[in-house]
């Protein structure tokens, strides 16, 4: 296709660029890899194997092994024992010619020590291609400018690749890797040093890439990127492959409190359908004894959204709703598969929905009003909430005669929201705990005590 201001004869030639710059698909296998620098055993016993055409992501904490990973399947660095073949060929016994022919690298740290024009920088991929003496081609040339396009480097073509940013290198070090036109890529943090429309930007073209049949490995901290553009991920820990597969078998909840000691949660994201993970602060987890075995939560948008999230990375039993289906609070409930009864925006409470809120508000030990909105569906629960046992409040406020004036509903609301334990996001697990404690819990130890007595 011609895009905007494109003559049909660059299209022909950015064709046929392309057409040379591709690679036939290669296999990479990792058999049995370990790798120590001196005492410290980094890679322990890992065996992987990548399909042509295949975007892997390596994802995991600081220090995982996920740069020495990528750097011993480039074969920079030479594992203690295993090997590192592509298509059946051992990269440590190739000329450094023959392996820059087969993978290419975009490395964690793009910086170059000489000032050369950025266009050099690019037409340096086209070297293993060319036999020594030999200056470069009219193919060469269309390679390194279809390049210089697709990482939208063109217009810093002239510039010294020293006086470039950080960001911008970085897309030079990428283009400089497709001219290389090799069958492997191998990115560590390709997006580490750009905006956010760049990040996007580049995972989309290294998803064309992929697309048009080359093997890449990413290495990538943000997991939602990554999510979002490989086909599988590799969750290294410790030197290990902690977990291996599609991105929503890989990013969960468990797999990231064991590999990152991080409390998240993972949902999807309504706009892209992939993982997205939210880490959250450490929770302060409440005293067993009072937890609640059942949570409900009241309330809209993101501040009930926040209290499903967090309650749910605690592992607490919850129920929601009313809510607008389409509310942040109905999506992240579906994303993370907690009961909700879900209403049209604006809509009467049917009949049958009133009764299941009423059972769900009574059968909690507490119920969690978040940013609540007095209107059509709830306030038919007022009678259920007067009753409830334990009400925690966050984002959610009496209101003034002007806010709401009129029938008692308001007083009635307003004597709700001041029985209520005043909670932030933050602070939830606590108050929830003491709700609990303050709620049907407390009265069961005190009808204890008067049963032994
Ligand atoms: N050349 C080296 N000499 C000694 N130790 C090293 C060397 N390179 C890496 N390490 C150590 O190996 C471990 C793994 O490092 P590596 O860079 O592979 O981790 P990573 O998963 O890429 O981390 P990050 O996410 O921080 O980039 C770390 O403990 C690091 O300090």
């Amino acid at each position: 296709m011609t895009e905007p201001g494109q003559s049909p004869e660059t299209a022909d030639s950015d064709l046929e660029s392309d057409e040379q710059s591709r690679p036939d698909p290669a296999t990479i296998s990792v058999e049995d890899c370990a790798l120590s620098f001196g005492e410290l055993s980094v890679l322990e016993d890992v065996s992987l194997t990548i399909e042509p055409g295949e975007f892997v992501g390596f994802v995991g904490p600081n220090g995982a092994g996920k740069t020495t990973l990528l750097r011993t399947i480039s074969a920079a660095l030479e594992p203690d024992s295993g090997t590192v073949a592509i298509d059946g060929t051992d990269v440590h016994d190739l000329s450094s010619r023959a392996s820059s022919r087969l993978v290419s690298v975009v490395p964690q740290n793009t910086s170059i020590s000489f000032s050369f024009p950025v266009r050099d920088v690019v037409e340096m991929g086209r070297h293993p291609h060319r036999s020594r003496f030999s200056s470069a081609t009219p193919e060469d040339h269309a390679v390194v400018e279809r390049a210089l396009e697709r990482t939208r480097t063109a217009e810093l073509a002239d510039r010294p690749i020293d006086e470039v940013s950080g960001g911008q290198r970085q897309r030079v070090v990428l283009a400089r890797a497709i001219a290389q036109a090799t069958p492997v890529m191998l990115l560590d943090e390709p997006t580490a040093s750009l905006d956010v429309n760049h990040q996007v930007e580049t995972l989309e073209l290294v998803r064309e890439l992929v697309d048009e049949g080359r093997t890449v490995i990413a290495a990538i901290h943000d997991l939602d990127l990554a999510a979002r553009y490989c086909d599988r991920l590799v969750l290294l820990s410790d030197g290990t492959v902690a977990r291996d597969g599609p991105p929503a078998t890989v990013l969960t909840g468990d797999a990231l409190a064991d590999s990152f000691d991080a409390n998240a949660v993972v949902t999807q994201n309504p706009v892209t359908g992939t993982e997205t993970v939210t880490a959250l602060a450490d929770a302060h987890e409440p005293e067993p004894a009072s937890r609640p075995d059942q949570v409900h939560v009241l309330g809209t948008g993101a501040a009930a959204a926040g209290v499903i999230a967090r309650l749910a990375a605690a592992g607490i039993d919850m129920t929601l709703g009313p809510v607008s289906s389409g509310d942040a609070a109905a999506e992240t409930a579906r994303s993370l598969g907690v009961e909700a009864i879900e209403t049209e925006p604006f809509a009467r409470l049917a009949p049958e929905d009133r009764a299941t809120a009423e059972t769900l508000v009574r059968e909690a030990d507490v119920t969690v009003l978040a940013d609540l909105v007095l209107g059509a569906s709830t306030q038919p629960l007022l009678d259920t909430l007067e009753t409830a046992d334990g009400l925690v409040a966050i984002e959610t406020r009496p209101l003034s005669e002007r806010d709401f004036a009129g029938t008692d509903a308001r007083a009635r609301y307003n004597a709700c929201c001041e029985r209520a334990v005043d909670a932030t996001l933050e602070g939830l697990l606590e108050a929830v705990a003491d709700a609990t404690v303050g709620g049907s819990s407390s009265r069961q130890s005190v009808d204890s005590i008067d049963a032994n007595d």
